[in-house]
């Protein structure tokens, strides 16, 4: 069953009762995070309380560091969207405002954890901090705790061959286009969720048609040609079509344009309106984005990224079916 969504401490329910808790920015809903999570579910389970997580809104860098430019993985509706699907009870959004960012640690811990949440057992891991200017940690945590009644659980930080599972190092690896390594950490592929934008028509009368997205203020992988797929629409009217994205400025055609756009394979006509809901997921990237001389060399590379995207999608079918048939015959 899917978490609720519950926003502000104003509209927790009264029958609440004890809860486990973990406290974050979860931009990516990563493995890190969900490693923490899990411990939080089971941890409920045994000691029949509720799982939650408590999340800020917007991410406290957009407020405290507006001049640092974050761009995050997971805006919010997604974030909440795959936190609600981990298995936790709630996740209680908190609106980060001037006055959540004064809040002391002891405030925070007897406001939000103790008298709020009932909270018995706080899980984070070692590296968490809170409270204004990001003034205690776990251990300052573990001592409130012991005066208001609950534990703290510190998780080691977890790493992925080799690598530490941090938000900051999957952003860095999405924005250099390293999307396979991005995906080992986040557990999925990195997609990102947009509606329909108008082009100028060069696609369909130049190179290929194509679908362009709405301008997208959060992260996106570096300029460049990437495999990709395209979800269109939502639920069990969704239909998806694999293709092949470009990011950047076009300029073959001249002066700079920004634009992400999509030609997709084996297309039949879908209705599309300004608000259908796009999602674009990332696979690999393929090349650099170039100016060439004419359409006509645009046109003829692109066939050339069209046929490199088909053989790779095509050997991952082949590994990924003969994969589940050596997996079933071990079954
Ligand atoms: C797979 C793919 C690769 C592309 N690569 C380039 C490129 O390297 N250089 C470039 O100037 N435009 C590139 N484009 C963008 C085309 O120029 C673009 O489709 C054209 O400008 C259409 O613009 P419109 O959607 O506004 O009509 C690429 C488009 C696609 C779909
Ligand atoms: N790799 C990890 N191993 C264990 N715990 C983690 C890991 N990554 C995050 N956490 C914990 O999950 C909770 C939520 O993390 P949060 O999103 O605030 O930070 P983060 O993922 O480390 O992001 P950033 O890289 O921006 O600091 C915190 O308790 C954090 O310490």
């Amino acid at each position: 069953m899917s978490a609720k969504i519950i926003r502000g401490l104003e509209n927790l329910p009264s029958d609440l009762g004890n809860t486990i808790v973990t406290i974050g920015n979860f931009d990516g809903v990563h493995c890190g995070h969900r490693w923490v999570i899990d411990h939080v579910i089971n941890c409920a389970r045994k000691l029949s309380a509720r799982a939650i997580a408590v999340t800020l809104d917007p991410h406290p860098a957009k407020l405290l560091r507006p001049d640092r430019g974050l761009r995050l993985i997971t805006p919010g509706d997604r974030k909440l969207e795959l936190l609600a699907e981990t298995g936790l009870d709630a996740v209680l959004v908190l609106p980060f405002n001037t006055e959540l960012a004064n809040t002391s640690a002891r405030d925070f811990a007897t406001n939000v954890l103790h008298r709020a949440l009932h909270a018995q057992e706080v899980h984070e891991g070692e590296n968490f901090r809170f409270g204004h200017d990001a003034e205690a940690g776990t251990d300052g945590l573990a001592a409130l705790g012991k005066e208001l009644g609950f534990s703290v659980h510190a998780y080691a930080p977890q790493s992925m061959r080799g690598q530490a599972i941090s938000s900051s190092r999957i952003r860095t690896l999405i924005a250099a286009g390293n999307l396979p390594q991005a995906r080992a950490l986040l557990g999925r592929e990195f997609s990102i969720d947009s509606t329909p934008a108008s082009g100028r028509g060069y696609g369909t009368q130049y190179a290929v048609p194509t679908i362009n997205l709405a301008p997208y203020a959060e992260l996106l992988p570096a300029n460049g040609v990437y495999i990709t797929k395209l979800q269109i629409g939502e639920g069990t009217e969704a239909e998806s079509f694999d293709g092949v994205t470009n990011i950047g400025n076009r300029p073959t055609f001249g002066a700079d344009s920004f634009a992400v756009e999509t030609h997709l394979f084996n297309f039949h006509p879908v209705a599309l309106t300004e608000t259908t809901p796009l999602r674009l997921t990332f696979k690999l990237r393929l090349r650099n984005e170039i100016r060439f001389p004419s359409p006509e060399a645009l046109k003829a590379q692109i066939g050339r990224d069209i046929a490199k995207a088909q053989r790779y999608l095509h050997l991952r079918k082949t590994l990924k079916s003969s994969f589940s048939s050596v997996e079933s015959q071990q079954a």
